[in-house]
C-alpha cells in the first residue's frame, strides 16, 4: 500500500504519518510546500526506505503512483489562512481539483480534511452533518470556509460523475504536540503564554465556545474513516465544550497559577459556539475520543516546554 499525505509536514499530517509508518507494509509519500509545516516534524522518518518527502505546492499538478490519498494540505490557523487569502482559495480549490485528478487517474481512494468551519457561525447546536451552515461568503474567513465548502462539492461531484471513492472528515478544533508555538490558535497561544508567564489573551467576549480534540484521537478517526465504507461527511471532534474564559482558567490552573488573564479585541466573524454531534462517527466508525482536555493540556505542555527551553520548576 503506497499512501500520499498532502500537508504531511504540518501538525495533524505529521502525526498521521507516524501512525501510517507504523504499519510495516505501508510506504508513505508526503507532499508539502512548508508554508506552515516543517521538515522537523518528520525528522524521524527522513532517510527511512519506506518514506519520501517532496517539496511541492498542491495548487500545481502532482504525478506520483499511490493507492490512497490523505489530502490535508491547507493552512489551518486563521492568521495564516487570512495572510494570503487568494492562495488559501487556490490551495483548497485548485489543490483539491489536482488531487481528485490524481485519484481519478489512479482509481485511488481520497480522504479530504474539511472543517467545522463549513458550519460558519452555526444556528444549530451542536452541529450535525446534516446542517448546511451559516457562512458569510464575502468575509475575511471566507477564503477558508468557502474554500473548504467548494472542496467538499468537488469531492462529491468526482464521486457521482466518475465513481471516485471519497471520504470527507469535518474536523473540529484539534490540539496537541507539534503545533507551531506562534501558530495563533487558542490552545497553542495560551500554553505558550502560560509557560512564558505572559498574560493569556482571551479574545472578547470570552463566552464563545469551542470543543477541543486531542490529536491522537483525531488521527485514529481519520484512519478509521479511510478504511471504512462511508463517504462522510463525518464530524470528528471531542464534544466537550468550553468557553474561552474556561479554557484560560484551565490552562492557568494546570500550567501557571500566577499567570494573568487579559481581554483583547476579537477578529470579524468569529463563530460564537461550536460543538460536534458525533453520533454518526460512533455509529458508522465505532469512533469516539478518549483524551479529555485536562489530560491533553499537560501532554502538549511537555512538548512546548521542551521547544521553548523552559523546564518545569
Ligand atoms: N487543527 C485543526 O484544528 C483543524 C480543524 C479543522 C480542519 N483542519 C484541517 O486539517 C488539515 C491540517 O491542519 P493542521 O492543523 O495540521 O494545519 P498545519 O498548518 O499545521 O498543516 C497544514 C500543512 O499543509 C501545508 N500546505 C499548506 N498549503 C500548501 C500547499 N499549497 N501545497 C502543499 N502544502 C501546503 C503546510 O505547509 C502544512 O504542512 C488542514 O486541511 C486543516 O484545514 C484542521
Ligand atoms: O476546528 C475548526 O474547524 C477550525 O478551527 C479553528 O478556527 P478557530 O476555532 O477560530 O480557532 P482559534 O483561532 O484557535 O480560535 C478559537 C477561539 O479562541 C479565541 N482566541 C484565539 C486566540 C487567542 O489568543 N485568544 C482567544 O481567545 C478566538 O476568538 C476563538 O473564539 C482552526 O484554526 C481551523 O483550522 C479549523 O478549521
Amino acid at each position: 500500500m503506497r499512501i500520499l499525505v498532502t500537508g504531511g509536514a504540518g501538525f495533524i499530517g505529521s502525526h498521521l504519518v507516524d501512525k501510517l509508518m507504523e504499519k510495516e507494509k505501508s510506504e508513505v509519500i508526503v507532499a508539502d510546500n512548508y508554508f506552515t509545516g516543517s521538515k522537523d516534524n518528520l525528522k524521524k522518518w527522513i532517510g527511512h526506505p519506506r518514506f519520501e518527502l517532496i517539496r511541492h505546492d498542491i495548487s500545481r499538478p502532482l504525478f506520483v503512483e499511490v493507492d490512497q490519498i490523505y489530502h490535508l494540505a491547507c493552512p489551518a490557523s486563521p492568521i495564516f489562512y487570512k495572510y494570503n487569502s487568494v492562495k488559501t482559495i487556490k490551495t483548497n480549490v485548485m489543490g483539491t481539483l489536482n488531487m481528485l485528478g490524481l485519484a481519478k487517474r489512479l482509481r485511488a481512494r481520497i480522504l479530504f480534511t474539511s472543517t467545522s468551519e463549513v458550519y460558519g457561525d452555526p444556528l444549530e447546536h451542536p452541529q450535525k452533518e446534516t446542517y448546511w451552515g451559516n457562512v458569510n461568503p464575502i468575509g475575511v474567513r471566507s477564503c477558508y470556509d468557502e474554500g473548504k465548502r467548494m472542496a467538499e462539492t468537488l469531492m462529491f461531484d468526482y464521486h457521482r460523475q466518475y465513481g471516485i471513492e471519497i471520504r470527507i472528515a469535518r474536523i473540529f478544533n484539534t490540539y496537541g504536540p507539534r503545533m507551531n508555538i506562534d501558530d495563533g490558535r487558542v490552545v497553542s497561544n495560551f500554553i505558550a503564554q502560560a509557560i512564558r508567564n505572559e498574560p493569556l489573551t482571551v479574545q472578547l467576549p470570552g463566552t464563545q465556545t469551542r470543543s477541543f480534540c486531542y490529536v491522537s484521537d483525531l488521527v485514529d478517526g481519520l484512519t478509521q474513516l479511510m478504511e471504512g465504507t462511508d463517504t462522510g461527511p463525518i464530524n470528528l471532534g471531542n464534544p466537550g465544550e468550553f468557553t474561552m474564559n474556561e479554557l484560560a482558567k484551565a490552562v492557568q490552573e494546570l500550567i501557571n497559577p500566577e499567570v494573568q488573564i487579559s481581554e483583547v479585541e476579537n477578529t470579524p466573524d468569529d463563530p460564537r459556539q461550536r460543538k460536534p454531534d458525533i453520533t454518526k462517527a460512533k455509529e458508522v466508525l465505532g469512533w469516539e475520543p478518549k483524551v479529555n482536555l485536562h489530560e491533553g493540556i499537560p501532554l502538549m505542555e511537555d512538548d512546548f516546554r521542551q521547544r521553548l527551553g523552559v523546564p518545569r520548576t
